[in-house]
């Protein structure tokens, strides 16, 4: 070391460190040096007293993936910004999100994927990837120039907002993307059959007068996709899955050993067309709120392994555009700030999982889908410091006034709810603590 000063120099103390990849869960230290996990385990070195975190009755893990969030830069910065963004995520537990191309320009080509990774890097919060489109526009006509963004990092391709509905145009995409190894994110979705619906295709739909969503729009977008890459074998990953028919059909493939990955969201686990209050554009999103049984489908997916996942689909919109009537008002709501005590309700005070099983799905598995598991989710020893330390039993109420992010479309405005992060730390650096928020 001699007389280097090492800014990133971080002992965090007597937490309980979670760290799924390597079957760690017990009481101990995590020590960074240069920005990177040095050794877990009891350390007895002496630091200055500004290097030390006390983590006693707190959690301590890798820092959390969100594969999936919406930051509209470029073309609609009023929403969201990648600064605004990251503000959020650091704020929900989040060192690394990936940013859905979805935005004015699309983006899909080199100069876009570099442009979001540079706004990152710039704002010093999070790290911030992006997937590129999968077809060109995102119109599911031609193909992306996908070789050009993945030698940019792109972190995969999807066409997110909508699906791919051609299916020899899916089938060459699946094949393409293949030959770099990268993900292709689809969000399933049959726009034949859901139409020009706003909720899900039901009583409720009947109810309120609404034009519904059917399930099956996403059920066979989905089956017909695995099956396609049945021989193709590429990595293919539904996005914010819904229905109970999805997971009986991924369930499936899974066993039969076709590659394919999925997300849930806090949303899709917590509520559903009967929980929405009439009207409110917050519970607007796509895929739309469906059944409680759908709920209780998806909570047995995560407890059986098959969710590999958990997303927010942060989607951040005007409140004048949220405020339109519910046929007009775009679909989306906000979730990185809410995320962690959201999931916590669902899947941890049900008795559905653990935390190291929860973790696992915000960490390492998402990392993996994504091939940057080299370098993060997991505390192995030369891991980017990318850590998430909260408390699990702090009790606050969510107040979408106190978000960094700057859109406020978000149904669990005034939510009681357990757990809260209490340092986001990236590189071995403090990128922030509620203390100081
Ligand atoms: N989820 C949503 O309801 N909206 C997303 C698009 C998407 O994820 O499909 C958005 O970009 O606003
Ligand atoms: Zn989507
Ligand atoms: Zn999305």
């Amino acid at each position: 070391m001699g007389n280097k000063i090492n800014t990133n120099e971080l002992l965090i103390k007597n937490g309980r460190v979670i760290d799924p990849l390597n079957n760690i869960d017990s009481v101990c230290d995590v020590l960074i040096e240069e920005g990177r996990i040095c050794y877990v385990g009891k350390v007895q070195k002496q630091m200055p007293e500004d290097k030390v975190i006390e983590a006693s009755g707190k959690i301590v893990c890798p820092g959390f993936i969100d594969m999936h969030v919406h930051f509209r830069e470029p073309g609609d910065e009023e929403e969201e910004t990648i600064r605004s963004g990251s503000h959020a995520a650091v704020a929900g537990g989040y060192t690394s999100v990936v940013c859905m191309p979805n935005t004015d320009p699309t983006i899909q080509d080199e100069t876009s994927i570099e442009f979001v990774h540079r706004m990152g890097r710039q704002t010093r919060k999070t790290h911030v990837y992006a997937m590129g489109a999968l077809t060109k526009d995102r119109k599911g006509v031609e193909l992306s120039e996908m070789g050009l963004m993945a030698g940019a990092g792109a972190a995969g391709f999807t066409d997110d907002g909508t699906g791919v509905q051609d299916a020899s145009v899916m089938r060459k995409a699946l094949k393409y993307a293949s030959m770099f190894g990268l993900v292709v994110s689809q969000h399933c979705q049959d726009s034949s059959l859901s139409g020009n619906g706003v909720i899900n295709a039901g009583f409720n739909s009947m109810l309120l007068g609404l034009p519904g969503m059917s399930p099956l729009a996403e059920e066979l977008m989905l089956w017909r996709d695995i099956q396609l890459n049945k021989s193709i074998r590429a990595k293919y990953h539904a996005q914010h899955i819904s229905t109970k028919g999805s997971v009986d059909i991924i369930r499936k493939a899974k066993q039969e050993g076709i590659p394919v990955t999925c997300e849930v969201t806090p949303h899709h686990l917590l509520l559903n067309e009967q929980t929405v209050a009439e009207y409110d554009t917050n519970y607007k999103m796509n895929p739309p709120l469906r059944t409680d049984e759908d709920n209780a489908a998806l909570k047995e997916a995560v407890k059986d392994g098959i969710i590999d996942a958990l997303i927010t689909d942060h989607a951040p919109h005007l409140q004048s555009e949220k405020e339109l009537e519910f046929l007009y008002a775009p679909f989306g709501i906000i979730g990185l700030e809410s995320a962690l005590p959201l999931f916590g309700k669902a899947l941890i005070e049900d008795g559905i999982i653990d935390w190291p099983e929860l973790v696992a799905m915000l960490t390492c598995k998402p990392a993996e889908i994504l091939g940057i598991d080299e370098t993060k989710g997991s505390f192995t020893k030369g891991k980017w410091g990318d850590i998430t330390i909260f408390d699990p039993e702090e009790k606050w109420q969510i107040d979408v006034n106190k978000f960094f992010s700057k859109a406020r479309n978000c149904p669990f405005h005034g939510w009681d709810v357990k757990g809260k992060v209490c340092y986001t730390i990236v590189g071995g650096e403090v990128r922030y603590s509620s203390e100081r928020d």
